[in-house]
């Protein structure tokens, strides 16, 4: 995951009530200095005891598009149940699609899967590391919506340690298996044993 040197500018732009399924969140809008656009759902008071979290990378494919070549769709559904459930917490949703590389590139990576290659091995082929990712966005969007410290729902303890680096304050992690299926089941093993993701399902 990369971290250049200077912490990205973002703004909060404006923000309105989105009614889901799981409950109705605010949703604020940010932009990020050179155009890039950001969403955060909330919901409930967010300071005191840290509240549930979910720092969520865009994925067309699986969050709009019901793809089952990976677990991100059901990871969205199922973070924002949690938080409905718990009634607080926040999903920060960030442009970041493919882990960095974009939507077309992301394509040409499932090519050369569909070809053989892995997720990792098929991105290095197109000429990026495995994850082009920059976390210090969400420490930004954090503080914009006034979060001190959160319960980070991920399988990923590197991304732990990103959002740490980055200055946020990650209390706890809560894991956030949910949606194995005969399509992703490989893609899920490279991840645990390529990109360090804990899984026990
Ligand atoms: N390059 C590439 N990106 C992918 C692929 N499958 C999903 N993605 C992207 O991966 C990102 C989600 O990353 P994950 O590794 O699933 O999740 P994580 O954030 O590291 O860990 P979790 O918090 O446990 O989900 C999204 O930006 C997706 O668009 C793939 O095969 N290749």
């Amino acid at each position: 995951m990369s971290q250049s040197n200077e912490a990205p500018r973002v703004e909060l732009v404006a923000s309105c009530q989105l009614p889901t399924p799981f409950g109705v969140f605010d949703m604020h809008g940010f932009e990020e200095e050179g155009g890039r656009e950001h969403v955060a759902l909330t919901l409930g008071e967010l300071q005191g005891e840290a509240p549930l979290a979910r720092v969520h990378s865009e994925c067309l494919t699986g969050d709009a598009l019901f793809s089952l070549r990976c677990d991100c769709g059901f990871q969205l559904e199922a973070a924002l149940e949690a938080i409905a459930r718990e009634g607080r917490g926040v999903l920060l949703y960030l442009r970041q699609e493919g882990r960095g590389i974009g939507l077309l590139n992301k394509i040409r990576a499932y090519k050369l899967q569909d070809g053989g290659a892995d997720t990792v091995e098929a991105n290095e082929q197109l000429g990026f590391p495995a994850d082009m990712r920059d976390f210090r966005i969400a420490r930004e969007m954090l503080a914009l919506l006034n979060v001190p410290a959160v319960r980070i729902m991920t399988n990923n303890p590197r991304k732990v340690a990103t959002l740490e680096q980055a200055g946020i304050n990650v209390v706890e992690r809560v894991p956030l298996q949910v949606g194995r299926n005969e399509y992703n089941d490989h893609y899920l093993n490279t991840k645990q044993s390529k990109l360090g993701h804990l899984f026990g399902f």
